[in-house]
């Protein structure tokens, strides 16, 4: 098989190649073929083996030649060669981390665990052009998946704490950047313990409010603040990054003719690269705790479940502890007092894994395997 990859060398396709490494994805694949949008010629990945010089990720002729392509390169990207590749005759798989396809209706979101079903359909029928979801959406559906199995789930509604890491590279440096200098305000008064906490505060609140503070990517501070907007205004008070929840669970699910309402506030905060969410869940009916813990469980091999416990909440449901894991785990579930049939929960999961690059590289593997 003539796989053309597409934006491996960015923040998403890094993660991706390593996966690929990792699993050895590369021994099944006959003829990777390494493309760049600004550097033709020059020298493809490590991959254990040797590879073509790069090439041009804008020429037809040569994407022409895959019979699948992974693209990480964005949606810009996505745009502008997909039709014209269509155009051209192509009847290759296109498998893309890019929102711009997911919601057409010749697209599948792919995120097998949850909807193979839905991947094995679409195969069958034909369909081509296999599209990553929202890593909000993916992570969700990785954690709740044994209660949508399980057609448990009336309505969610979801409050996230999102990494910086979803709006990109420079974003992640950004908040690093406003960590390192808030702290260079106040360093010396942290040093002298008798120094007061008000002192320190005024200061760093003078700071966040300065045009000193290195704000150019987010606009606003995020490192001691936090930004309650994630993605376009749609208009209607809603996020584009909001509207996403909904749809693309449905898609994703196999019912956007029957939906289950799914929606929310989405949430910037200090995070480097695991998506956090608060989840109440309106179950369809009173089902005991321990058996809901059970589906969680056994929905699939990454959704783990935490003891509602302060101890392990501490310990194993935080972005620090599951950063650059494929593991999602699944806490605080209590029936809330609402009654028995409200459910709360809350999920970590790297936005970079299974929120970008994982589906992508098993959705390789399974049209490899096929
Ligand atoms: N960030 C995220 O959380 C998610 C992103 N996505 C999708 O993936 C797309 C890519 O995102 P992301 O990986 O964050 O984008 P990046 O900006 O990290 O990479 C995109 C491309 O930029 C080019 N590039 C220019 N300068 C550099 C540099 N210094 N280092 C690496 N690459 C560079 C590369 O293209 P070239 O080699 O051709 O020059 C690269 O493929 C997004 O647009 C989005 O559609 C999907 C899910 C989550
Ligand atoms: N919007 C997500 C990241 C992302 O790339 O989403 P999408 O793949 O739906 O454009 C975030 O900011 O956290």
């Amino acid at each position: 098989m003539r796989v053309g990859f597409v934006g491996w060398r960015g923040m998403v396709g890094s993660v991706l190649m390593q996966r690929m490494r990792e699993e050895n994805d590369f021994a099944q694949i006959s003829e990777p073929v390494f493309f760049t949008t600004s550097n033709v010629g020059g020298k493809g990945p490590d991959i254990g083996r040797d590879v073509p010089a790069l090439k041009d990720a804008k020429n037809i002729d040569d994407l022409l030649a895959m019979d699948a392509i992974v693209t990480c390169q964005g949606g810009d990207y996505t745009s502008e060669v997909f039709p014209k590749l269509r155009a051209a005759g192509w009847k290759g798989y296109w498998i893309d981390a890019a929102s711009t396809l997911r919601m057409e209706d010749d697209a599948i979101i792919i995120l097998d665990p949850v909807n193979m079903n839905v991947i094995k359909d679409g195969l069958a029928n034909g369909v081509k052009n296999y599209v990553g979801g929202n890593c909000t959406v993916s992570l969700m559906l990785m954690a709740l998946g044994g209660l949508f199995q399980n057609d448990l789930v009336e309505w969610v509604t979801s409050m996230t704490y999102q990494a910086a890491s979803g709006a990109g590279a420079q974003n992640m440096r950004e908040l690093i950047s406003g960590m390192g200098a808030i702290h260079g305000q106040v360093a010396d008064k942290l040093a002298d313990p008798a120094s007061a906490i008000l002192d320190i505060d005024r200061k760093v609140s003078d700071f966040l409010r300065s045009d000193e503070y290195p704000s150019q990517n987010f606009g606003v501070p995020l490192a001691g603040s936090l930004i309650p907007w994630i993605d376009k205004d749609l208009g209607n008070g809603q996020s584009k990054e909001e509207w996403k929840g909904g749809v693309e669970t449905n898609k994703i699910l196999g019912r956007s003719a029957n939906p289950v309402p799914v929606d929310g506030l989405c949430v910037r905060v200090g995070a480097m690269r695991c998506h956090s969410q608060a989840l109440t869940i309106k179950l369809k009916k009173d089902v005991p705790l321990d058996e809901i813990e059970a589906m969680l469980a056994a929905a699939n091999p990454w959704a783990k479940v935490v003891p509602n416990t302060r101890e392990a909440s501490m310990r194993d449901l935080t972005p620090a502890a599951v950063t650059g894991t494929l593991t999602t785990p699944v806490g605080r579930l209590r029936k809330l007092a609402m009654g028995g049939d409200y459910l709360s929960a809350f999920t970590v999961g790297d936005q970079l894994l299974w929120g970008a690059a994982e589906p992508l590289r098993r959705m390789l593997r399974i049209l490899i395997e096929r």
